[in-house]
């Protein structure tokens, strides 16, 4: 047998690794005892390693509902959803140690206030049973990381409303997390404060290498941020709309000035005002 052959013979198969995240008909419906509203219907949708894709619809489209079933709060009615080639759904029960795989960050940052920023970082940790030693490290390490060396010892209470929501993004990270979810992360803050969030947001999702879904309203923020804009329709929700996002990163502010990517937002903007 030749060398070639028996090298053939004993090579395991190559196996592609599963993406990072898959949805396949994914639909939700909300039942009372009045009404039956359909939220989401056919979310079919395949998100690789390290891609940022943000998603954005009218008000009550479902992102939200979206967000929620993918960060395992809420189960969908149908459909399947893989982190990694793991069901994170078995019917309506959340298998928990995918749920573990993720970090969330919602619009509102919901710190511990009798926590220090140090410690709001490293709670998930510390619900991990991580030393104390090591909760230090990584809080003040990802302090850094988010623009906050020097504030570990503040408490919620004492920080700006943009510093609340780096404290939030920092604990979502805490645990190294395979998938970051985020439901507009940044609609509670001023324009100003929010434009220089968009640029850290860029600047760790890359140092991170983290692989994001970001639901916002904000058109702008969608198409600065996204390598993918998912539009979604209302009633039900349902991707009406992929763009691709090409160009390359980091961007910096100029990037909106640019003819494409005012012609990239315009056309979203349009496709959004049809769906009135
Ligand atoms: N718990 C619930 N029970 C019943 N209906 C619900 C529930 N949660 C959401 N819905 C309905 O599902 C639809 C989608 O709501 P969702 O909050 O996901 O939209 P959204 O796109 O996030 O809206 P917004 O941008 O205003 O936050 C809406 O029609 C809403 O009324």
């Amino acid at each position: 047998m030749s060398a070639h052959h028996a090298e053939t013979l004993t090579a395991a198969p190559r196996q592609a690794a599963p993406p990072k995240l898959e949805l396949a008909g994914v639909g939700k419906e909300f039942r009372s005892k009045r009404a039956t509203t359909r939220a989401l219907h056919d979310i079919t949708l395949t998100i690789s390693d390290g891609e940022f894709v943000s998603v954005i619809g009218r008000s009550g489209c479902g992102k939200t509902t979206l967000l929620r079933t993918l960060a395992g709060l809420q189960s969908p009615s149908e459909g399947q959803i893989l982190v990694e080639g793991r069901s994170l759904w078995n019917g309506s029960r959340v298998d928990s140690s995918v749920v573990s795989e993720l970090g969330v960050v919602f619009q509102d940052a919901n710190l511990f206030p009798w926590y220090s920023v140090a410690d709001n970082i490293a709670l998930p940790l510390k619900l991990r049973g991580a030393g104390k030693r090591e909760r230090r490290e990584r809080a003040h390490e990802l302090a850094k990381l988010v623009g906050l060396a020097g504030f570990e010892k503040s408490y919620p209470r004492e920080l700006s409303g943009g510093m609340r929501q780096r404290v939030a993004i920092a604990r979502a990270l805490s645990t190294r997390p395979k998938l970051l979810l985020m439901d507009e992360p940044f609609g509670a803050l001023d324009a100003l404060t929010r434009e220089r969030m968009n640029a850290e947001l860029q600047r760790i999702a890359l140092a991170t290498k983290a692989t994001v879904v970001f639901v916002t309203h904000d058109i702008t923020e969608a198409v600065f941020l996204g390598d993918r804009v998912v539009q979604l329709s209302p009633r039900p929700g349902r991707i009406s709309e992929i763009r691709m996002v090409d160009f390359p990163k980091p961007r910096d502010f100029d990037v909106q000035t640019e003819p494409e990517f005012g012609r990239i937002v315009r056309e979203l903007r349009h496709a959004l005002d049809r769906q009135e």
